[in-house]
């Protein structure tokens, strides 16, 4: 099945509900948006709906999140990069925001208040049951066409995503489409030999992509840094340290330890793993082969030789996939890992990186032009890249089914 995109719509005139991502890191203190990127990549889908009167959808954080919070700042970022006011009303779907609405001409932009204000979009609902929610129900009575955009938030089966598609018809925004056909590409004719690099703290999302692309053959080989590379050291009987056992069991990835051994008897040759270490020892750097480490010192990044040899592989790789830092780069002294195989991907033919902590690594590094493709997806990437169909994209395609023809 195919989805709509702008370009398969007989008009971008009308009234346009466009759900964006523009979930983005805040300073608790001044209340100030710390990232942009989110912003610049949504800029061209409100662009192109230039002639119609745009509401735009969008969320910040979770309920019982700090970060939790309304969208008035959201507005004047993005007014400020698109050069036009964007209006925000402290309403979602009532009297003061239809009314809004009522009144927009073509050309205005109008940011309703934070979607998950409203408590049905914290559910997660099939389509057609998302698209029975008082929400879906007003909301799609509100505008002409329905424009996801939210690549970001493409794997919540939340209403507003997965529902408005089933009550209205409705298309992928420029941004959805690019994430979509680019990380499709690292399905189907990526340059070989294909490595992908999955670090960070998400063990079992980073298991699930390292099984999928191994078992369908998309990968050659799996490079395994961060806490991921840990619990693959532990899995292969190798004794990673109390500190690093710690953080495993903190995070709830004990289980995991099974499943890296399943991927590991399956594809151990696929499957590389760091042989050498940097752990914390009396406040500095201290450098261990994986079988001599002390017990009690926390694994913090990439031994130099270890790192050699996977910036070697990564030079020799056609595509490079990275999911997650090699280290805890946050601190300068393990920050040379993830700093040096990012640099080395950047050179890839075809090099793709995903997740949030990893996408900012990048832009201040200063290499982000250098990549093919920077997602602004954490989770929705990861989870595209195990090979499952994100509910976005499904709604999506259902929607096209029912509504696409249809003038
Ligand atoms: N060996 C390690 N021990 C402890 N923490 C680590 C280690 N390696 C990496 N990290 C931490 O992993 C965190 C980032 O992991 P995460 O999985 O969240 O990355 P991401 O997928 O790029 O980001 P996001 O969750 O924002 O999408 C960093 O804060 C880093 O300090
Ligand atoms: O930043 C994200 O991953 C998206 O905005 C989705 O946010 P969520 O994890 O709170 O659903």
């Amino acid at each position: 099945m195919k989805f709509g995109t702008l370009n398969d719509l007989d008009t971008l005139k009308g009234t346009a509900l466009l759900r964006v991502d523009f979930n983005s890191p805040i300073d608790p203190a001044s209340g100030l948006i710390l990232d942009d990127k989110r912003f610049r990549e949504h800029s061209p889908t409100v662009k192109a709906l230039e002639d119609a009167k745009c509401v735009i959808l969008a969320h910040q954080s979770r309920p019982g999140k700090k970060d939790f919070t309304t969208l008035n700042a959201h507005a004047e970022k993005l007014g400020k990069l698109i050069g036009r006011n964007v209006e925000y009303i402290d309403d979602i779907f009532g009297r003061c925001a239809r009314d809004i609405v009522n009144q927009m001409k073509a050309g205005d932009v109008l940011m309703l208040e934070n979607i998950r204000f409203s408590a049905e979009e914290n559910l997660k609902l099939s389509g057609p049951e998302a698209a029975q929610t008082h929400l879906v129900r007003r909301l799609s009575a509100m505008g002409d066409y329905f424009v996801n955009d939210a690549f970001g938030t493409a794997h919540r089966s939340q209403p507003s995503i997965v529902g408005l598609p089933f009550a209205m018809k409705s298309v992928a925004g420029t941004l959805m489409e690019k994430e979509v056909k680019t990380l499709s590409r690292v399905f189907t004719d990526a340059p070989s030999p294909v490595t992908f690099v999955l670090g960070g703290t998400k063990v079992d999302d980073s298991l699930d992509v390292a099984k999928n692309v191994l078992d369908s053959g998309i990968a050659d080989q799996v490079m395994a840094v961060g806490v991921v590379a840990n619990v693959f050291l532990f899995a292969k009987g190798i004794n990673v340290g109390d500190p690093a056992m710690d953080l495993i069991r903190k995070l709830g990835y004990t289980s995991e330890i099974e499943k890296a051994k399943e991927i590991l008897s399956a594809h151990g040759d696929k499957v590389i793993i760091p042989d050498n270490v940097a752990v914390r020892e009396d406040g500095a750097r201290v450098e261990y082969p994986v079988n001599r480490l002390p017990g009690d010192l926390p694994v913090l990044d990439l031994g130099i030789d270890s790192l050699a040899e996977f910036t070697g592989i990564i030079k020799e790789s056609g595509t490079v996939v990275f999911n997650g830092p090699a280290g805890v780069f946050e601190e300068e002294i393990f920050s040379t890992g993830t700093f040096e195989l990012l640099r080395a991907s950047a050179e890839a033919e075809f090099s793709v990186v995903g997740g949030g902590h990893t996408a900012v690594v990048v832009e201040s590094l200063g290499i982000n032009d250098k990549f093919s493709h920077i997602s602004t997806g954490g989770g929705a990437c990861i989870e595209f890249l195990t090979g499952k169909k994100l509910p976005a994209v499904a709604a999506l395609e259902e929607s096209w089914q029912i509504f696409g023809n249809k003038a």
